[in-house]
């Protein structure tokens, strides 16, 4: 392997259960794997590390994007996802689009496509959805490719959806015990590579019985992932983020591109804040803030953070308000991709008024 890289991976913020720890754990690692088994050639980008990660964990039964997916109130797969270039700023996104292998794909099809020049000027799409993305992926063979839509259903997301149904229809909801809210689990993956800089993606299935064509942050420009170069090359931080966590408020306090934002008013660099004080403040006050304004209960989010220094040092951020999240991250110096189901502290209570953030910091 000659290319310079770090690639890392997300299964999600929300409560993984320990009895699955060692297959999200494999699942994980196995799609750092997938990302460096592409590199040497030259086509091997932070894009396609991207791609390839989120395309192998969207295989993935355990994880609730691509095969596996949470279901809709209707018994359906209906998956989004979304993929960034930090070198160029191209986007592409894909949204409650149903029989797509890999929806990752799509989106990236979606971004590619938009780098293709209209002789009318007609103008690219940023986003499609539904049937509209399904069509887009007919012209699209090679790319993303076409099953039915039953074939995306695991037996496990399909018992899930059966008990979460019946609650639903239930006079009693509450003599069930767990907390529908806590199966989310969306995917995503950000990585640098020396050819093109940061990339980032996110894939989901989104919300257990979330009403057919629904999106979520995984669908959405500045929602779901960013990926940006240092606006100054002498001291900025390049950055790169994968956000998983309650669609509706990630979208309305549009995350990823705040977090982009604060990276950009020189976050990180010799005058700047610390990337930890600045996830802790954009989460506190865009964020969870905003949303216990609204009334929201318990707003839960994860980011996983990439930044790069100018002088090459890379480090990786993990914050979360959940229970648990799942990673897993490699390096071309370090090429054994190492798993960890962060869980937060049980003993931390900070009160109703105070978000309990857990942020850790890995350098690369
Ligand atoms: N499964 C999840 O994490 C849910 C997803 N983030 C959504 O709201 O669509």
């Amino acid at each position: 392997m000659s290319d310079n890289v770090y690639i890392a991976v997300h299964g999600g913020a929300g409560f993984h259960e320990r009895k699955y720890e060692k297959e999200i754990k494999h699942a994980l690692q196995r799609a750092c794997n997938v990302a460096l088994s592409n590199l040497g050639s030259k086509h091997s980008s932070a894009l396609t590390m991207v791609e390839d990660a989120i395309s192998s964990l969207e295989d993935d039964e355990h994880l609730n994007a691509g095969y596996g997916s949470n279901l809709t109130l209707d018994g359906t797969v209906e998956c989004d996802a979304a993929i960034m270039s930090g070198k160029s700023g191209c986007f592409g996104s894909v949204g409650a689009v149903a029989g797509v292998k890999n929806p990752i794909r799509l989106a990236r099809a979606v971004l590619d496509h938009s780098s293709i020049p209209s002789p009318i000027g007609r103008i690219p799409p940023l986003t499609l959805v539904s049937e509209g993305a399904r069509q887009f992926a007919l012209s699209q063979p090679s790319s993303a490719h076409l099953v039915s839509r039953e074939s995306l259903v695991s037996p496990q997301a399909e018992e899930r959806w059966r008990v979460w149904k019946c609650r639903f229809a239930s006079s009693d909801p509450s003599s069930l015990s767990g907390n529908l809210n806590d199966i989310q689990d969306t995917v995503g993956a950000v990585a640098w590579h020396e050819s093109d800089g940061m990339a980032a993606g996110v894939s989901s299935g989104g919300l257990l019985l979330k009403y057919p064509g629904r999106i979520g942050e995984a669908a959405v420009f500045g929602a779901g992932c960013w990926a940006q170069e240092a606006s100054d090359v002498e001291q900025g931080m390049e950055m790169a983020c994968s956000i998983s966590g309650t669609g509706e408020y990630i979208i309305r306090a549009m995350l990823a591109r705040r977090l982009g934002e604060a990276f950009e008013k020189g976050a990180g660099n010799s005058d700047g804040d610390d990337p930890h004080e600045v996830l802790h403040g954009v989460l506190n006050d865009q964020f969870w803030n905003m949303r216990r304004g609204r009334g929201e209960p318990d707003p839960s989010v994860g980011v996983l953070l990439l930044t790069r220094e100018n002088d090459g040092r890379a480090r990786l951020w993990c914050a979360f308000t959940t229970p648990t999240m799942a990673i897993a991250y490699v390096s071309s110096k370090n090429p054994k991709a190492k798993a960890i189901i962060l869980r937060r502290p049980q003993n931390i209570t900070l009160g109703d008024d105070k978000p309990c953030i857990y942020i850790t910091g890995i350098s690369l």
